[in-house]
């Protein structure tokens, strides 16, 4: 067995943070339980998930208050369980982390509930080229628009050479002790981290960029759903075509 054809197997965890209120997209339920055409946008992202890596263990971080996990698909779905997250992404990727039983090297994958149009050639990809590493790595997209920086008023104080600037998307992949150490670090520390690479950036390590598709987005304000389910209609549409 490969190295990659190990890394999709049994010995793969991965860690679906679910545990946030949506403040941003509104609406009468938190945005991973609002529809994506006529399913759960977390039904929608879990069974991406799920086809990509059919062996793996998937941790789902469940907000403590969450009504609605019961009546999702993936409630029933024995590839997956439901945890409890905390109060921040980093502590429901914490919670994550203590529910499973890896250990060491093992690698861990995450990815947002709110990114349902990733591919699995991009989680494929990811896993075979940073499976091994240790400072893990992450799906990004390089920036294409010129990119200012601001002051306080709203002037610009400098235009950034964009060359060096990527999106940061999930999934992302470390081993798992690196992770745990990142997370703990950053909790202790008071260090505020929206994404894995960057406590594990704040161990001195570099996390790889791999580049993913830059539709692969994150449902984060009214209009998103829309747009993501436009994009999943194109996504069926060129596999329908063979493109
Ligand atoms: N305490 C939290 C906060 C966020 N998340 C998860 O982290 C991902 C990215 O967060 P974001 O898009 O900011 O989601 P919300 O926190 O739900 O949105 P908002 O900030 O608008 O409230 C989402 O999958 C979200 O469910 C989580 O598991 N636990
Ligand atoms: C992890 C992430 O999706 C990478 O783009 C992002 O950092 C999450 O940030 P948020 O502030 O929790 O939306």
């Amino acid at each position: 067995m490969s190295a990659l054809d190990r890394r999709f197997s049994a010995d793969l965890t991965v860690i679906v943070p679910a545990a946030g209120v949506g403040a941003r997209a509104g609406g009468d339920r938190p945005k991973q339980y609002q529809l994506l055409g006529n399913d759960y946008l977390l039904d929608v992202t879990l069974d991406r998930l799920s086809l990509a890596l059919p062996s793996a263990s998937v941790y789902v971080a469940l907000h403590p208050g969450d009504q609605w996990w019961q009546s999702s698909r993936s409630a029933l779905n024995p590839q997956i369980q439901a945890c409890t997250g905390g109060s921040t992404r980093a502590e429901s990727v914490r919670a994550g982390l203590s529910a499973m039983s890896a250990r060491g090297d093992d690698p861990v994958l995450v990815h947002d509930v709110a990114r349902p149009c990733v591919t699995a050639i991009d989680i494929h990809r990811l896993i075979g080229e940073v499976a091994d590493v240790q400072a893990g790595g992450l799906l990004a997209a390089p920036i294409t628009d010129t990119v200012k920086e601001v002051d306080d008023a709203g002037r610009v104080v400098a235009t950034r050479d964009r060359q060096y600037l990527w999106r940061a998307l999930t999934p992302q992949l470390f081993p798992y002790g690196v992770l745990c150490r990142a997370l703990d670090q950053a909790r202790d520390r008071a260090i505020d981290v929206t994404d894995e690479a960057s406590a594990v950036e704040a161990l001195g390590l570099s996390p790889r960029v791999i580049r993913g598709r830059a539709d692969n987005i994150k449902v984060t304000h009214e209009g998103d759903l829309a747009f993501a389910a436009w994009i999943l209609q194109q996504h069926d549409q060129q596999l329908e075509s063979g493109a």
